[in-house]
């Protein structure tokens, strides 16, 4: 059994404009403004914790590191022994950083890919209305923050450490390979009832920004409707035309964000029942839509110049 039950939080860096990051997060995706202690960052919320996503400026546009919220300091010192026991060097953040990620406690450590994983216990919480700009509700609470999918040049190695040292559940895979020669698969992982917090998906150069999408989840399709309107409005480009997946049955569009990485906006994600549930091979991502023809090249999959 996993320690881990969901996707806490999201902290990224860029060098891109902060004003066009507000565009798209708060004005056309609706998060609601946070705070936090860097003045020129960007602090979204989505529930009642402080931040789900910070938004930090930087000299380059890269993932800093990827939040995983356990239950207490037990669950935490459980992860931090697995850890260890694989042989990778874990640390535990000062109370200042902790403080600046509105935890009470965060372990750190790299996975097999080279991404900063934190692990933490004890998100704070601000409980000021969450004002958004859609008029709708984020889907969190168990089913977490959302979802990542994130590139490996070490594929093998990196599900192996998110499965058998992290306890992620293996929730099925696709090929994307075509078909022909070895097979290569983007597999999907989950903690909790949310199909999949997180995604591995093999990427050659192991490139900046570390991050391939962030998937977040609304509560209406008119929520995701009206934030399609705005994105198209604001001259985002759309990654993917709206569709409906076939694995977590979430009608979803994908919008190119500054940083050279995707924002998944979704909704109608079904509940997983670990009682009956078995990972499967979807064949096609979805049922209808989802027309990637239109996609700028993502960042991680970018060969460097
Ligand atoms: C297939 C799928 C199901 C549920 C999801 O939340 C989800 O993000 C995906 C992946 C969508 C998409 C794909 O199938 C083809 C390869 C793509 C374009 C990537 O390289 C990243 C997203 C992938
Ligand atoms: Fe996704």
């Amino acid at each position: 059994m996993t320690q881990i039950r969901g996707l806490g939080y999201l902290r990224v860096q860029t060098a891109q404009d902060l004003g066009r990051w507000r565009e798209l997060l708060i004005d056309s995706l609706g998060f609601a403004e946070g705070t936090g202690p860097d003045p020129e960052g960007l602090y979204l919320r989505m529930d009642e914790r402080k931040a789900r996503l910070a938004v930090l400026p930087g000299e380059t546009d890269r993932v800093l590191s990827v939040g995983w919220e356990v239950r207490d300091q037990f669950a935490l010192a459980a992860v931090g022994r697995a850890v260890e026991a694989a042989n990778t060097p874990v640390r535990m953040l000062s109370q200042k950083e902790a403080d600046e990620r509105g935890a009470e406690q965060v372990l750190t450590f790299d996975d097999p890919a080279g991404t900063t994983v934190e692990v933490f216990f004890g998100p704070v919480l601000d409980h000021s209305p969450v004002v958004t700009t859609l008029a709708h509700r984020f889907v969190t609470g168990a089913q977490g923050m959302g979802h990542v999918v994130l590139p490996t040049p070490n594929f093998e190695e990196t599900v192996e450490f998110y499965t058998e040292v992290l306890g992620f559940l293996p929730r099925g895979a696709v090929r994307v390979d075509g078909g022909e020669g070895p097979a290569v698969r983007l597999r999907f992982m989950g903690v909790n009832q949310r199909h999949h917090s997180l995604a591995v998906c093999p990427a050659p150069h192991g490139e900046p920004p570390g991050l391939v999408h962030l998937m977040v989840e609304a509560d209406t399709l008119d929520a995701v409707g009206t934030a399609l309107d705005r994105v198209t409005e604001r001259g985002f480009s759309i990654s993917s035309t709206l569709g409906r997946h076939t694995n977590d049955k979430m009608v979803s569009f994908y919008v190119r964000g500054p940083g050279g990485w995707d924002l998944e906006y979704g909704t109608e994600g079904m509940l997983v029942d670990e009682n009956h549930y078995t990972a499967e091979e979807i064949t096609s991502d979805s049922y209808w839509g989802h027309d990637w023809s239109g996609s700028e090249p993502l960042a991680a999959f970018t060969p460097p110049a």
